[in-house]
């Protein structure tokens, strides 16, 4: 069981704001953070692994305390138990493959179990590579099945697939699904995309100006998970109006310029850039 609730203040283009998040995740769930650029998505993670610090709060995982304020304990990242993976893979490039894996190992006990991630992860071709020989997809395989020889209690994966084409991308879900139940971990994983959030979490917590604004099953919480977004558009706000739900703004797209109502904790701009997503469906 991870308990938290953490506070840092954030400067975003916005103006200064408060993460402020309060979470409780079972051992074993895999929850997807999903939220609008600059939400604070990648900050909660920095938090948990320890690369940043709070301003308040406490963080328990299991029995072990990683930060409570009032008691001063505040544990550096190489004494928290966690796997951490970004969307860049940063291999060590002057070892091979295997290499960067025993490296990852808490003891030299973990031999085979490098042989077992080699072969979950489908490297078992590439053990002797250096990293600049593989592909991107190749690459994140090594830098997830790295963060597992851990045996991390908490695997954190900041959009680890999302700079990746669609057949690798589905691929790598599968694995990382395989990875998750193999290993019984307890995982939070940033991602844009809803259809990845639906196939892999168990649950989706959504975060907008830093705050948890949704928070349940995939299903329950995407916007129109049953027509799954499969466009996307990036425009720029030209004007801006507060209504009733939220804003109505103007968004020029292209030549065109669309009208979109939207509600967020923090305003948008005329200048802010934005990008649409939706599902493009034949008419019946
Ligand atoms: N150490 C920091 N101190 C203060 N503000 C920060 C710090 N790190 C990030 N911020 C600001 O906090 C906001 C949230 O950033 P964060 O990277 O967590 O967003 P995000 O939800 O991960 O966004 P994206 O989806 O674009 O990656 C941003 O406006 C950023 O400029």
């Amino acid at each position: 069981m991870i308990d938290l609730h953490l506070t840092k203040p954030l400067q975003t283009a916005h103006g200064p704001t408060l993460l402020d998040v309060r979470l409780s995740v079972t051992a074993g769930e895999l929850v997807a953070v999903y939220g609008a650029s600059g939400a604070g998505k990648t900050t909660l993670l920095r938090l948990l692994a320890g690369l940043s610090r709070p301003a308040s709060g406490h963080l328990r995982v299991g029995n072990e305390v990683w930060y409570d304020q009032q008691s001063g304990i505040w544990l550096p990242p190489q004494r928290r138990s966690i796997g951490f993976v970004f969307q860049d893979y940063a291999l060590f490039p002057n070892m091979t493959v295997r290499q960067n894996l025993e490296f990852a190992l808490p003891d030299a006990s973990g031999k085979a179990l490098v042989d077992e991630l080699l072969e979950l992860m489908d490297l078992g071709e590439l053990a002797r590579q250096r990293p600049q020989q593989l592909s991107g997809g190749q690459q994140q395989r090594v830098a997830l099945a790295r963060a597992l020889a851990r045996q991390p209690r908490l695997l954190l994966l900041d959009e680890p697939l999302a700079a990746l084409d669609v057949p690798t991308r589905l691929r790598l879900q599968q694995a990382l699904a395989a990875a998750h139940q193999r290993f019984q971990l307890t995982t939070l994983l940033v991602s844009h995309d809803y259809a990845e959030i639906t196939r892999l979490a168990t649950r989706a917590v959504e975060l907008d100006g830093g705050r948890v604004v949704r928070d349940g099953l995939p299903s329950a919480v995407l916007p129109g998970t049953d027509t799954a977004p499969n466009f996307q558009l990036t425009g720029t706000v030209v004007a801006a109006e507060p209504s009733a739900t939220g804003q109505t703004l103007q968004v020029r797209v292209g030549e065109e310029v669309v009208t979109v109502a939207v509600s967020a904790a923090t305003p948008y701009q005329v200048g802010d850039t934005l990008v649409l997503t939706g599902s493009v469906q034949r008419e019946r």
